[in-house]
């Protein structure tokens, strides 16, 4: 069964491949996503999540019979973490329990003997695709088609997968150019995210709250203009830097202290897109207390004639309250954590809501890296309700109703490989 976007286009999967065109005995070129975080100091892998939510797709193809190479970027140029992948291709191997081969080369000789002396069944993983100077570049896929990246390394392949999620909203040549030449379809965490995302556009997932909070501020406004433009959230429970800013909007005393926090991130310039939205009937609700930490020592403070200690994580009369109007929902959407998570006494708000959301009769899909190392370390991660998403920037474009480069990319492709499929879908 094929993945189907927003607006109704369609991207085959790797089951789609194998029918229309057979896997086994060919050469595939996979997009993968294993940008994770380096240790500056040691260059060592800090979180391999990344890494292991690739090791299904990878093993798959190797088992179905076909040369399998991987391509991904690590950081970005001039950026600490803009690293060799070797280590990579070392937890790969590990995670996978399969031998999994590196060049330090991603277009060049080196590289392209490797491919071609790869076997049926083996794995061979390239260096940081932002070696290549292009792949810095955001363009059409056509543009990119031409690109000396793809020009390069294409005619090596009978197919190209994409499986970075978490990269899709990037229109670079690893991602947008392969599409256009060659028979492509998405791996199985993109797949799985698709099929998981594909909810909030389906009329029967209601009512569906959204649970918004963290620092990216004025990523999450973009995302509550989208959801009220589409009448898309029936309850919004705001959390984290996202409900200090609504409550200066609404006109509640949030104390001084938390007004310089909001002003000197460049948070108080959104107030009054905050005020637009709710004056338009925006269904969002604001905490009623909070755990706020003052001249050192940690308190509950109510909500009311103004808040003394700097706001750390929401309070127990808001996890309540938020933990039960989740008991309505048919779908939960949670992103970014409701407290400095990063300190143990300001986590209990954050992991109290990912509970309650997982107990819920709800679908439940969880963004971003901080709420994601939550739910594993509380054993959630393999819950039937929930979907862990890969993505950081992606999935907030995405909730915020912009089409990603990448998908539009493999629908565009399985419109001139897969024309059977497109039109049966469309019809
Ligand atoms: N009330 C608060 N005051 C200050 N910082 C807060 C507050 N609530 C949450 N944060 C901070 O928000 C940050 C996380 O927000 P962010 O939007 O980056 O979420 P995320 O889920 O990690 O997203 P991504 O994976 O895309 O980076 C944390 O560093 C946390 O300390
Ligand atoms: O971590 C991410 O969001 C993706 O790997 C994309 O990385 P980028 O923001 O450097 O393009």
């Amino acid at each position: 069964m094929p993945c189907l976007l927003r607006n109704g286009e369609v991207i085959p999967t790797i089951d789609d491949l194998d029918e229309n065109y057979g896997v086994k005995g060919s050469k595939i070129l996979v997009r993968i996503d294993i940008n994770s975080p380096i240790d500056p100091r040691t260059g060592r892998i800090l979180d391999d999540t990344r890494i292991r939510a690739h090791a299904k797709t990878i093993r798959e193809l190797s088992e179905r019979g076909a040369a399998v190479v991987l391509i991904s970027h690590q950081g970005r140029p001039g950026e600490p973490d803009f690293t060799s992948l070797e280590p990579h291709s070392k937890v790969l191997s590990d995670r996978l329990g399969m031998t999994v081969k590196f060049v330090d080369d991603v277009i060049g000789p080196a590289a392209r003997q490797a491919i071609k002396e790869l076997k049926p069944g083996e794995i061979l993983l390239l260096d940081n695709t932002r070696l290549v100077s292009e792949e810095i570049i955001e363009a059409t896929p056509e543009k990119h088609a031409g690109s000396i990246f793809v020009q390069r390394l294409a005619p090596l392949f009978n197919y190209y997968i994409n499986d970075a999620f978490a990269t899709a909203h990037r229109s670079q040549p690893s991602i947008v150019g392969f599409p256009m030449l060659l028979p492509s379809a998405a791996g199985r965490v993109l797949e799985r995210e698709l099929h998981a995302l594909s909810k909030l556009y389906k009329p029967e997932e209601r009512p569906r709250v959204f649970v918004l909070g963290g620092g990216k501020v004025h990523d999450t406004l973009r995302i509550l203009e989208y959801l009220h433009a589409n009448r898309a959230a029936d309850r919004i429970l705001a959390t984290g830097l996202v409900a200090e800013l609504f409550m200066v909007a609404k006109g509640i005393n949030i104390g001084r202290k938390n007004i310089e926090v909001l002003e000197a991130k460049g948070i108080l310039a959104l107030v009054p897109r905050a005020r637009r939205l709710l004056l338009r009937g925006l269904p969002l609700e604001t905490p009623v207390d909070f755990v706020t930490e003052h001249n050192g020592e940690v308190r509950v403070e109510a909500v009311g004639t103004g808040i003394e200690g700097v706001i750390r994580d929401i309070g127990p009369q808001t996890i309540s309250m938020y933990s039960e109007m989740m008991k309505e929902a048919r779908l939960i959407v949670l992103r970014g954590p409701a407290g400095v998570i990063e300190d143990p006494r300001f986590r209990k708000g954050t992991e109290e809501l990912v509970k309650s959301a997982a107990e819920s009769n709800a679908y439940v899909i969880i963004g971003g890296g901080h709420l994601n190392v939550i739910a594993s370390n509380l054993g959630l991660a393999d819950k039937e309700n929930m979907h862990l998403s890969t993505g950081g920037g992606a999935l907030l474009l995405f909730l915020a109703g912009e089409d990603l480069p990448g998908l539009t990319a493999l629908a565009k492709s399985a419109r001139k490989f897969f024309p059977q499929l497109s039109a049966k879908h469309s019809t």
